[in-house]
């Protein structure tokens, strides 16, 4: 028997297959998109903190991966018999098709997003609740984006199967591309070439859609784009507003009498059966600036994060401006009280968590913007300016992997300082960088002290923390055990506070070179 080469050809003017062909194009690219958004929700359910939640998103992943595909397909069309209200909906081939492959695919892709949600770094999540952010805004506008980048390739490679898959709604008479195809071999009895035609149409729409895929995937890519330069009206906006305070605003000693921005009271905080915290009291003034000094695993950096409430306290409360602020809860996390003021606290993290998919302006617009804080030009004017002061206008649009890691944690203080706080919190902000940017990210926070900006620094720069701060509190092991002015702690006689400070005399006797210099 001869293969039938004018037959094949004849195959690709047959309306069938095109009608067919643009079928399954139909029923794949829906079938996706449903799997996405459906998948998604699934996704983010299954992560949720609410128990009943997540096992209900949980079970339905796993019933809708057990079952055959097939069997989903005849049991959706079949279910007007028993539910006749449904018949206008499912009678049709092509919805219940569409319904069953979406109930199906949506429990694989839920899982392809949930690696991808899990692949986002933590901190990016935190950067966004220090911004007072809210679970559904962290998601849109943080997360999501940057898990669905990473998700990408598996869901292109999920589309592909899809298409694959579509065979299957054959078994309710719709005529997708095989459907076609065995009408005509039973009838002709020339299997080998109808069904190569077949293969062609499957291989050419796969293809295509191979092709848009990367074409996104390359949109989404921001390495792969290239920065604008700041315009010259951006910088004349930028420049026509101050962001700095009026000068009687600027730096004052603390007034003793002066009612405090922040109190935390009795704080502990433990995990598991170890205390980290051991009942911290600390009240912070308006115009303050403390730093946090002590040896490795003292606590500091627990102690910053229990009061923006990135770690929940155990034991004791916070308070801002005199109101209740955090407080331990049943659930394990913050309640009302915290989103209405954790807005007025800016905090930088040792690790920038600068949102990577957004240039360094968008990093400064996004939290003012989500929390409407004026219209999108004001908006935009302010965080220009915020970038001019930290020395980074001429950076405006590049992304974060364009910036060195001192500019990075300087649009990150940008960032914090948009949202127009009342306090500021550093947590070890040059921890992670190369010495010689040390100095730059310094100087801007040296600059808010002088501007009378209230500040907590944990620090392992005791050279700076000695020159900016109004006090300067000494932990070890969950504990404050030593605090006062820089001049204070200095001629303490605190036996575990002089063998810290010999062990950093180095840093110590810098400061004193300095000081000799500008006294000179
Ligand atoms: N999530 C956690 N789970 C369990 N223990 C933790 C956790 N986070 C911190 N700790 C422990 O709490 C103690 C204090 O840690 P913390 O990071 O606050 O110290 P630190 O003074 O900031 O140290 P460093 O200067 O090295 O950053 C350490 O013993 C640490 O191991």
């Amino acid at each position: 028997m001869e293969f039938d080469w004018p037959y094949l050809l004849s195959l690709f003017q047959n309306q069938d297959f095109w009608d067919a062909s643009l079928l399954v194009v139909e029923l794949s690219v829906a079938t996706w998109l449903g799997g996405i958004v459906f998948g998604m929700v699934l996704a983010l359910a299954k992560q949720s903190h609410y128990r009943p939640l997540s096992w209900l998103a949980g079970s339905y992943i796993w019933l809708f991966r057990s079952l055959p595909l097939l069997v989903l397909i005849i049991f959706i069309y079949n279910v007007p018999q028993f539910v006749p209200s449904s018949s206008d909906l499912l009678s049709s081939p092509f919805t219940a098709g569409l319904l069953a492959m979406i109930l199906s695919e949506s429990a694989y892709i839920a899982e392809i997003h949930r690696g991808g949600l899990l692949s986002v770094h933590r901190g990016q999540t935190e950067a966004g609740r220090a911004l007072g952010m809210r679970f559904i805004g962290i998601q849109r506008l943080i997360i999501i984006p940057q898990a669905f980048k990473i998700a990408l390739p598996s869901l292109a490679n999920e589309f592909v199967t899809i298409v694959k898959l579509t065979s299957l709604v054959s078994v309710i008479s719709l005529a997708e591309i095989l459907m076609v195809g065995q009408r005509l071999y039973t009838q002709n009895f020339k299997v080998m070439e109808t069904l190569l035609a077949v293969a062609c149409y499957y291989v050419l729409i796969v293809t295509v859609f191979d092709r848009l895929i990367v074409w996104l995937e390359h949109h989404f890519d921001v390495n792969k784009r290239i920065a604008l330069p700041t315009t010259e009206t951006e910088i004349l906006l930028a420049r026509s507003i101050s962001v700095t305070p009026p000068a009687k605003a600027q730096r004052s000693a603390p007034s003793a009498q002066s009612k405090p921005i922040l109190s935390v009271i009795e704080v502990r905080k433990s995990y598991g059966s170890k205390e980290v915290l051991k009942g911290i009291n600390l009240q912070v003034r308006p115009g303050e600036v403390i730093s946090v000094i002590g040896p490795s695993g003292s606590g500091k950096t627990t102690l910053i994060r229990t009061i923006n409430g990135m770690e929940m306290l155990t034991e004791g409360q916070i308070r801002m401006h005199d109101k209740p602020f955090l407080h331990p809860t049943k659930n394990g996390r913050p309640d009302e009280h915290y989103y209405e003021h954790i807005d007025r606290i800016g905090m930088v993290f040792q690790g920038f968590y600068l949102f990577p998919h957004k240039t360094a302006l968008e990093n400064v617009m996004l939290a003012p913007a989500y929390h409407h804080r004026g219209s999108e030009e004001d908006i935009r004017q302010f965080a220009l300016a915020l970038l001019d002061k930290v020395g980074l206008l001429a950076h405006a649009h590049q992304y974060p992997h364009q910036l060195s890691g001192g500019q990075q944690q300087r649009v990150a203080i940008a960032r914090a300082l948009a949202m127009k706080p009342a306090i500021m919190l550093f947590d070890e902000p040059t921890s992670a960088l190369d010495p010689e940017l040390v100095g730059e990210v310094l100087k801007v926070i040296e600059d808010l002290a002088n501007e009378g900006m209230t500040m907590i620094i944990v620090t392992h720069e005791m050279q700076f923390a000695f020159k900016v701060s109004d006090r300067v509190i000494f932990m070890e092991q969950g504990q404050i055990t030593a605090a006062g002015t820089p001049a204070q702690l200095r001629e303490s006689e605190n036996e575990r506070l002089c063998r810290f400070l010999a062990s950093q005399q180095h840093a110590l006797n810098q400061l004193e070179l300095t000081q000799d210099v500008s006294a000179a």
